[in-house]
């Protein structure tokens, strides 16, 4: 069984998976326990392929069919020559159905459950976490929790199966306590909560296997959740044609800048120029506008003090961006009331976002770049309650505002137009600092000014962004600036060049 880590880009809620599980056992006529022994064997064949030396290994089970994976785990194991101790959390009478068949298949070849004892988890070379997959149902607590801190605690490998035990399969939310795994084997349907939230900081590398359920079974469920990475989507960027001029690539204009915010503005326009703007136009405040030229060359810069300043340079760009340092001033409310019912693309970021918050409105065709905590202002929630669901919150926010929502943050959701949701599995928590989010202003605005939809200029400006970021991390996430992402933003804008 070749080992492949190629994920697929559908993602699915548990209920799907499950629902995936039932058409491929009722309707397909494929046994349940087949499916829990091919998990089994999907699970085994990447221990073996990974952990080559490994030689003692300790499965832990929980009393559901996660724990039947673990039980077909540590049978095939033990028949294989492993040193294999299988600890069992919870009452095996409660076992039933393919997990009672997979606990009776180990005991039949002599090898039986011991209770937990942390002690024994530090001799060993691999830890298999068999405990709790999609059935996590409640907080973990009690034993369950002091066994999950325990398994942490040993730093060995941990191997999860379908999910790291403890991570909520739908939101990516840890509820309580998670395994921190060094890699996960997903089984049927990757699950959407791998990807963001929590999730990512938990799963390690993440592996799948279809345990050949045919494709026509994936019909019956539909998948609104989606991987994008850049690799995936930079087919998106199309060689340029050798008569462009300036005017091919659109004008784009930024409008932001209050006193004391003035790199806001100037790093959300040189992304948009790095990206590939034909024009960029700032519009900010006049006590700092001539200092953007002098920064930044290429960059036009106008000072605006009122609205009608403001107007002729809007008719003239082909799209806007509006909030990078915006504020909040009564400057700021004129100059995001001027453009709320513009007949072009808007991205809206920032204190633009902080102020539609306070008077909520749609632009007619808009992307919203918020982050978790400018989310919960839009919502009227909390930040904790934006990241418990960041699913249902980015929907939420692409219902009530329209047009196209990135939700910012580990694994940035993308909500389109068409009910759809993406998730940028590229990025890294050194973009977590100041700047980043006025930078994939520019990126976003600048990918629209050249002529993407709403929903193409987001979901390939997110995964631009972040592959840059990736790159530029590669000296360091500590330390990582806005602004070193500009010369990977240029370069992976020209996938042609590699
Ligand atoms: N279609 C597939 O993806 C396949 C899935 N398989 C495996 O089956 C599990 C899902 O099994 P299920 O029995 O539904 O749930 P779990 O094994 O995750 O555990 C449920 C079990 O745990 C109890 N429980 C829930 N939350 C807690 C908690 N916080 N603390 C303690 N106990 C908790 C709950 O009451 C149940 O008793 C899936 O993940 C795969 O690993 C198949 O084997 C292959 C096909
Ligand atoms: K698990």
């Amino acid at each position: 069984m070749t080992l492949s880590n190629a994920l697929p880009l559908a993602l699915y809620r548990s209920g799907q998976v499950r629902e995936l599980d039932r058409v491929a056992i009722e309707e397909m006529g494929i046994p349940g326990i087949c499916l829990m022994e091919r998990a089994g064997a999907a699970a085994f064949n990447l221990l073996q392929q990974r952990w080559l030396k490994a030689r003692r290994i300790i499965v832990v089970c929980g009393v559901g069919n996660n724990g039947g994976d673990g039980y077909v785990v540590a049978r095939l194991a033990y028949l294989a020559g492993y040193d294999v101790t299988v600890l069992q959390l919870g009452d095996t009478t409660q076992l039933k159905g393919e997990a009672l068949a997979a606990y009776e298949a180990m005991t039949d070849v002599g090898l039986f459950t011991q209770v937990f004892a942390e002690k024994k988890l530090s001799i060993v070379d691999l830890i298999v976490d068999a405990l709790l997959g999609t059935g996590l149902d409640r907080e973990v607590s009690g034993q369950w929790r002091q066994v999950i801190e325990a398994i942490n605690r040993s730093k060995r490998p941990i191997l999860s199966l379908d999910i790291p035990s403890g991570l909520h399969a739908d939101t990516g939310t840890v509820l309580g306590v998670a395994i921190q795994a060094t890699a996960t084997m997903s089984f049927v349907g990757l699950k959407q909560g791998l990807f963001t939230g929590e999730g990512p900081a938990f799963t390690g590398q993440v592996y799948f296997n279809d345990l050949q359920i045919p494709a026509v079974a994936y019909k019956h469920v539909k998948s609104i959740v989606g991987r994008i990475e850049y690799d995936v989507v930079k087919t998106m960027f199309v060689r340029r044609s050798r008569i462009a001029h300036k005017g091919s690539y659109g004008h784009v204009l930024v409008i932001g800048g209050a006193p004391g915010m003035l790199g806001a503005v100037c790093m959300a326009a040189e992304a948009a120029a790095r990206v590939g703007a034909g024009k960029v136009t700032v519009a900010t405040h006049p006590s700092h506008a001539a200092l953007v030229s002098l920064h930044r060359p290429e960059i036009m810069s106008y000072g605006v003090e009122t609205t009608e300043a403001l107007m002729p340079l809007v008719d003239q760009a082909d799209v806007v961006a509006i909030g990078p340092g915006l504020g909040q001033s009564i400057w700021a409310r004129a100059l995001l009331d001027a453009v709320k019912d513009l007949q072009k693309p808007v991205v809206a970021d920032a204190d633009a976002l902080n102020l539609m918050a306070q008077t909520p409105f749609r632009f007619p065709e808009s992307v919203l770049t918020p982050h978790p905590g400018e989310a919960a202002r839009l919502l009227e929630m909390s930040t904790v309650y934006i990241q418990s669901d960041r699913f249902h919150a980015v929907k939420s926010l692409q219902l009530r505002f329209g047009g196209v929502c990135v939700l910012k943050g580990a694994g940035t959701l993308i909500a389109d137009e068409d009910g759809k949701i993406s998730v940028c599995t590229n990025g890294n928590p050194g973009m977590a600092t100041g700047g980043m989010g006025d930078v994939l202003t520019g990126v976003i605005v600048s990918l629209l000014g050249q002529g993407y939809t709403i929903n193409e200029a987001a979901r390939l400006g997110v995964c631009l962004h972040a592959r840059a970021a990736d790159k530029a991390a590669e000296s360091g996430e500590r330390g990582l600036l806005a602004t070193d992402l500009f010369t990977w933003l240029r370069y992976y804008a020209n996938p042609e060049l590699f």
